[in-house]
Parts: structure tokens; C-alpha cells; sequence
């Protein structure tokens, strides 16, 4: 703290709950806050892991600098013997997308989840050590989202017992993969499966790209950086790639073979495993972004909350302090709802995280009838989180005014570094309509007897939902959890009630889905707001110690619902969920609510337990030191290097020169 002067001090004394508990909620146990705590602290005081000129670094020494920082935090991890668990806080706290990235969460993930078990034996100890660095290279060119019009081609050679790996056309060159640029030394690449001239749908290959000797791409490879990507630093810490092969051959083995072989004489043989696995580390990276959307989230608003208790503007009474913005109702209305958001993708996270640890066990036992549900789960919850973060961060710079805009805030390196979150992994529009098409199907069967399961589960209910009438009757019943939800439940059924009946109108239901998909986009939202209403009220059934802590978390889970059901009362009233009314008593104890949030704002974003290193923002200091750091920061830009900047004899005096003539 500067000079040991904590400017929030005062704010601190507000708050009604019990920080320190609130952060063990917040990291999910005793253990994980112990892990997070310790590694946050470790890497902010390592000054090899300083941020500070990330977004004036030229692309190229930017890159020298990840390259640097991630072997660094390799060796640390290996110094230290860190567990899994801690080295993934290292590479949170780290804070800097790299390579590894793909390495561990999708290269890794891909061997372990589609290899056969003497794959993963060959394949997995050169990865643990890193001895071999690996990428996931699937999109191209040509196709991202449709997975099945990928162009590159592997083609079995029964003569070499060989696949030969080939890109027929431009669009068929590999785009995007992150790590492939300049470093992997393997990927696995996603490719059309072709033996004895038939098409067996696309699979995923292990290929070298490099040599270990010289890292110099193998033969018939062409591989390099796709170039610059949105904003300063950002995303242009990794290296996204593009990749051609000129009939590059590898080992029959070399296919991930859980879900189909080829045999010696090019039979395909298709496991018990459903294909549907291909997709598999998809799902996996899927629910990591979603704890992710949390993260980031929390993150911008941690910041334009403390900045907003710093900032006085207007209202000074008698010369006495003019008022802060956080006390404006209309920043309140603005901000708060991204703090109780921020908490509620945290819980929807940590269950996201369990329903993908149990399909995994059940997969490993050849149960897979929980894939579905995981599916439209990450599907789902991925697009939601992950849009509603991306406008939040925005929202959260707009919130800390002009200063928002400047580097020094952190906010624009977060928003560009988290916006291509809405469109990797699945665009989110792309996403969304895969969980209609299973919302709809579910509908579909409703009358059959086959009772839905999961998170659809409240569908099975559908005669109740279609004739539920809402009965608050003053405010203060929107507190009641069973009220909100069946309010919830009954928008998202009717909605997708109402995109089945229109669909049934189509003789070609294909057609139909494209026409209506803007609707059914909006169901799926209903849904999926539901369900993260629904974990929000499911984590307060829980004992949750310390003084204050559940009062504070029931005030925010109220203002997420509250909030949404005010931005969507369209839905509501439309499908008759709720009267005009009741929408505006939801309002009214919506605003009781920001009121009820306002003194405890800055213990809440506290909770993070964000270091300022992490948090790498003038205006979110931990101790709201801002306007002399601000000032301080501008003076290190290299433009103030000199008082007369360079080009001013080149071009300015020459232009005065000629004003000065012109007025003679
Ligand atoms: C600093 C250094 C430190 C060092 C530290 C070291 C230690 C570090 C430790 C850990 C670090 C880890 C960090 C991890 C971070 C990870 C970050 C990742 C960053 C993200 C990078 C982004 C990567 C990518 O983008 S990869 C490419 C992604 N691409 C897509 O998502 C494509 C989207 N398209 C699709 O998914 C599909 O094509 C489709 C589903 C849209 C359509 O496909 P289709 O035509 O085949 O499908 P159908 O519509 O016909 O459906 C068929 C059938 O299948 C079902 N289905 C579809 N998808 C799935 C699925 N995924 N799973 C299960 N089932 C699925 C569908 O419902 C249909 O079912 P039916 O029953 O109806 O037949
Ligand atoms: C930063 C970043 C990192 C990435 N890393 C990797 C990686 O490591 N490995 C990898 O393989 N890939 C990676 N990707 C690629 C990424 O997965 C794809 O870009 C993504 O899946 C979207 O596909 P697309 O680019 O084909 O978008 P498109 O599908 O071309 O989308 C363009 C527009 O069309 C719309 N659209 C498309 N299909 C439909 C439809 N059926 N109905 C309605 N609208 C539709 C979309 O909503 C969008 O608005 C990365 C991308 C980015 C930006």
C-alpha cells in the first residue's frame, strides 16, 4: 500500500459480512483459497513475471518475452514440484496466454480422451514433460464451426501401413490453432479419414511438424503465424498458425483409435465408443472457459467497483466532498448486476466442473448416457457466460469513464484478450443452436413417456409450467426462491413450447429450425439463465459459515435473477409468466436490493482476493491510490521520453513554419 494510506479504508468498515470467509466461498474450500493465495502471492512478487510493458512491446518481442515467461514458470513448477493444480494457478496468476496453453488444456486432453490406452502409454509421458509441445489443430481456413466440411485429408496407405496427411485446397490449410505458429513441436490434427477411396468422417492424427533436433518444420510442411490479433499484448502473446501438408506420411498408430481403428488391412472398425467423442476435448475446454467467464468478469468488476467508490463527481454540498459514482443509482443499476453475475458464473462453474467429472467416470465405464447433457451443458453455459462476460467487461470501462479507456486501467488488454472467448471453443450462435436442437428434441418427446433428465428435467412438468400463474403480490415475494424459479422455469418451457409448434408448421424441419433460429437462439438463453438461477439458488440450500456470508450471497443471487427478469421482461410478459405488475414490483426490490449491496461493494470485489500484480490496473488498486499513479504511469510512456517528440522537425515545425508565413 502507497505510504501505508489505504484510500478504501472507509469503505472496507462498511461491509456486514465476513471477508475472509467469503473468500474460502469464493475459491470453493479452505484448500483451493490455501493454493490460490500462496500462488497469487508467489507470482506477483517474482519480477520475471512483471507486466507492465506488455501492450507497447512490438510483436516480436512480445512473443521473445512469453517464450521467456512460460519456460520460467516451467522451471519453477518443476524447482518447486508443484501439483497439477498448483501450476494451473501459476498459469492463471501468470496471466499471459501462451502455447502451453493448448499444450496441457487441449493436446493433452486430446491424447488422454481419444487415444487408446497404448497411445496415451507412448504419447502422454513426452507430453507430461514437456519433451514434446503440442497443439490442437482443427479449424481451417475454409470451415470452423462445421466440423464435417474440414478438407484435409488422411488417406491409408495399405502398402506402408501409413496415413498420408494432405491439404487439397487453400481452405484446407489449418488456421487458427494456438501454439502452432512458431512452437509445437506435434499436433493433433483433425482430418478426413479415407481408406480403399471411402470416407469415414473426420478423426483426429497425431503428426510431428517439427524436428526435435533443429525445430525446423519437416518435410512437406508449411507452417508459420497467422499475424496480428485484436488490441496491444492481448492475444498476440501466442502464436495462432497456419499449416499445410504436402502428403505427409505417419504411422497407422498414429490415429487416435478410441473411437474407430483401422486395421492393418484398412478396415475401419467403430468401437462401442460413440463418435460423438471426437468432439470430446471440445466439451472439456468448453466447461474451463465457463470457470474462466467468472474469473475475467470478476476481474473488470473488481475494478470499476473500487474506482467507482474512488471517483467523486458532482453533489458537493456547503465545499464538502462532492458525491462518489458508486452512490449514483443509475452506476449501481449498472455495475451491481455484473458483480452478482460475476458470483453466479463462479457457482454454475463449480458445478460444471462436477457434472463434467462424473460424465468423465461414467465414460471411463462405458456409461455414456450423460453425454448429451454435457453437451448442451458446456454448449450452452459456454455461450451465455462467455458472451455476458465480454459486454461486461466493456460495460465495466464505460463505467470507470474516460480513464477506462487508458491501458493503464487494465480494461482494454482484458476485453481484447477475453472477447475471442464468444467465438473459440464454438461461436456462441453456432453453440446456442446445438442446444436448441436438443431442447426441441426433447420437447418432441414428451408425450412418449421418455422422462427428461438433468437440467432439462423441469421440462417433465411441462401440463404445471404451461398453466402457472404467478402469485406475488408485493415485493418482497420475489425473495422466495420457489416463486423465482417456477417464473424461470415456465419462461424457458413456454418458450421453447412455443419455437416447437412453429416448427411442427414446416413440412421440412430443417428449413423450419433455419427459419425460426433467432427464436430459438432466445430460448436457449431462457434456458440457460435458468439454469444458472437455479445452481445460484441450489448453492444456498447449502451451510455456508461465516457472519453475514449467506445474507450477502442470497442479496446478490436476488439481484441476478431480479436483474434478468427486469432486462427480459419482454419474455415474461409475452408469455404471460408474470403481470405488468409483478414486473414492476420485481423492479422495485430490485432497487432495495442495490441498496442492500451498496455498503458491502467493496468487501465483495475483496473477496477475490485479486493481488494488484494479477490485477494490472491503476484504477482497481487495493488501495484506490489513483489519481498520483496515474499521473506517475503517464510520464513513463515512451512518447514523454523526450519533451520535443521525434518527426517534430519533420513535420510540425514545417507546418507552423508556413502559418507563420501565411499570417506575415
Ligand atoms: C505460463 C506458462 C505456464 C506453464 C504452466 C503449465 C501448467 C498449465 C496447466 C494447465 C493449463 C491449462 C490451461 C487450459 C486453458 C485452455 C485454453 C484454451 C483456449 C481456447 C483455445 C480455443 C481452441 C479452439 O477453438 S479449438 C476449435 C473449436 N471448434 C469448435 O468448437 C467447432 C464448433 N463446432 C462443433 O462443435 C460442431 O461441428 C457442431 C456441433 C456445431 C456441428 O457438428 P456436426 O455437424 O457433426 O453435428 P450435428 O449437429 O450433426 O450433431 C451430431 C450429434 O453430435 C452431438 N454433438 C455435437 N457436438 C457434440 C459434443 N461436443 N459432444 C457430444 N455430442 C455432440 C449432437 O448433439 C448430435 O447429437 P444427436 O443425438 O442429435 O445425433
Ligand atoms: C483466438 C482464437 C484462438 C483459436 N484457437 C484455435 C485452436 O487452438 N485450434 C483450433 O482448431 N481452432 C482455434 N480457433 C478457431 C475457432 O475455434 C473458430 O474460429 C470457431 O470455432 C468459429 O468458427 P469459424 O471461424 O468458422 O466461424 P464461422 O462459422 O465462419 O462464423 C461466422 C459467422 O457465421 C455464423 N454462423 C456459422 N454457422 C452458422 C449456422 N449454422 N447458423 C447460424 N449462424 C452461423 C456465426 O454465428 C458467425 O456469426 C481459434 C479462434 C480464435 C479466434
Amino acid at each position: 500500500m502507497e505510504g501505508g494510506v489505504d484510500y478504501l479504508a472507509d469503505e472496507r468498515k462498511k461491509a456486514e459480512f465476513d471477508v475472509q470467509q467469503m473468500k474460502i466461498v469464493w475459491a470453493g474450500s479452505h484448500h483451493t483459497f490455501e493454493i490460490s493465495d500462496r500462488i497469487s502471492k508467489l507470482v506477483a512478487n517474482d519480477p520475471a513475471f512483471s507486466k507492465d510493458e506488455r501492450t507497447m512491446l512490438p510483436r516480436k518481442e512480445l512473443f521473445k518475452n512469453t517464450l521467456r515467461k512460460a519456460s520460467y514458470a516451467w522451471k519453477r513448477i518443476n524447482d518447486l514440484h508443484l501439483s497439477e493444480e498448483e501450476a494451473s494457478q501459476l498459469r492463471f496468476y501468470v496471466d499471459e496466454p501462451a502455447f502451453t496453453d493448448l499444450h496441457w488444456g487441449m493436446f493433452i486432453p486430446a491424447i488422454k480422451g481419444q487415444g487408446t490406452d497404448e497411445q496415451q502409454k507412448k504419447w502422454l509421458p513426452l507430453a507430461y514433460k514437456m519433451q514434446i509441445i503440442g497443439c490442437y489443430a482443427q479449424t481451417e481456413l475454409g470451415h470452423g464451426s462445421n466440423v464435417q466440411g474440414l478438407e484435409t485429408t488422411a488417406t491409408f496407405d495399405p502398402q506402408t501401413d501409413e496415413f498420408v496427411i494432405h491439404s487439397p485446397t487453400l481452405t484446407s490449410s489449418k488456421w487458427w490453432p494456438g501454439g502452432l505458429g512458431k512452437v509445437s513441436t506435434h499436433g493433433v490434427v483433425y482430418a478426413r479419414l479415407i481408406t480403399d477411396g471411402q470416407e469415414h468422417g473426420i478423426h483426429g492424427f497425431i503428426v510431428q511438424l517439427r524436428r526435435l533436433e533443429d525445430h525446423r518444420p519437416l518435410p512437406g510442411i508449411i507452417i508459420g503465424d497467422i499475424g496480428m490479433k485484436f488490441g496491444n499484448g492481448a492475444y498476440n502473446t501466442m502464436d495462432n498458425g497456419v499449416l499445410r501438408f504436402d502428403h505427409v506420411r505417419i504411422p497407422r498408430d498414429q490415429m487416435l483409435m478410441r473411437v474407430s481403428q483401422v486395421t492393418r488391412d484398412g478396415k475401419v472398425v467403430q468401437s462401442d465408443v460413440p463418435r460423438q467423442l471426437v468432439y470430446g476435448t471440445m466439451v472439456y475446454v468448453r466447461q474451463t472457459i465457463v470457470q474462466d467467464a467468472s474469473c475475467a468478469l470478476s476481474r473488470a468488476v473488481c475494478i470499476a467497483t473500487r474506482y467507482s467508490a474512488v471517483r467523486r463527481q458532482f453533489g458537493s454540498h456547503n465545499g464538502g466532498p462532492e458525491t462518489q459514482v458508486i452512490d449514483y443509482k443509475t452506476q449501481q443499476s449498472r455495475l451491481f448486476p455484473l458483480l452478482a453475475s460475476a458470483y453466479a458464473f463462479r457457482f454454475v462453474g463449480e458445478w460444471l466442473k462436477w457434472l463434467y467429472t462424473d460424465v468423465t467416470q461414467r465414460l471411463q465405464a462405458n456409461d455414456f448416457s450423460t453425454l448429451p447433457e454435457a453437451h448442451a451443458c458446456t454448449a450452452g453455459l459456454k455461450s451465455l457466460t462467455t458472451s455476458v462476460t465480454a459486454d461486461g467487461i466493456e460495460e465495466c470501462r464505460k463505467l470507470c469513464g474516460g480513464h477506462g479507456y487508458l491501458c493503464t486501467s487494465g480494461l482494454p488488454e482484458l476485453f481484447a484478450v477475453y472477447v475471442p472467448a464468444c467465438t473459440y471453443e464454438g461461436d456462441n450462435i453456432v453453440l446456442m443452436l446445438q442446444v436448441a436442437r436438443i431442447l426441441m428434441k426433447t420437447v418432441s418427446q414428451l408425450g412418449s413417456g421418455k422422462l427428461p433428465v438433468g437440467t432439462m428435467a423441469y421440462m417433465g412438468r411441462i401440463e404445471h409450467l404451461l398453466q402457472y400463474r404467478c402469485n406475488v403480490q408485493k415485493a418482497e415475494d420475489w425473495l422466495n426462491p420457489a416463486i423465482v424459479l417456477e417464473a424461470f422455469e415456465a419462461r424457458a418451457a413456454r418458450m421453447s413450447v412455443s419455437c416447437a409448434k412453429k416448427l411442427s408448421k414446416f413440412a421440412n424441419p430443417e428449413e423450419g429450425f433455419a427459419e425460426l433460429s433467432a427464436d430459438l437462439v432466445e430460448a436457449v438463453v431462457a434456458h440457460c439463465q435458468l439454469i444458472v438461477v437455479s445452481k445460484f439458488i441450489e448453492k444456498l440450500q447449502q451451510d455456508i459459515p461465516g457472519k453475514g456470508v449467506k445474507q450477502q450471497l442470497k442479496v446478490l443471487c436476488g439481484v441476478y435473477y431480479l436483474f434478468l427478469l427486469h432486462k427480459h421482461q419482454g419474455d415474461f410478459l409475452a408469455t404471460s409468466c408474470v403481470t405488468p405488475k409483478q414486473a414492476s414490483l420485481a423492479n422495485d426490490q430490485l432497487r432495495v436490493l442495490y441498496s442492500q449491496v451498496r455498503p458491502n461493494a467493496i468487501a465483495l470485489v475483496d473477496a477475490f482476493n485479486y493481488t494488484d500484480h494479477f490485477l494490472g490496473s491503476i484504477l482497481g488498486r487495493y488501495d484506490g491510490n489513483v489519481y498520483p499513479k496515474l499521473y506517475e504511469a503517464a510520464w513513463k510512456d515512451p512518447l514523454n521520453d523526450s519533451v520535443v517528440p521525434d518527426g517534430y522537425h519533420q513535420y510540425i515545425r514545417p507546418l507552423l513554419k508556413q502559418q507563420r508565413s501565411a499570417k506575415l
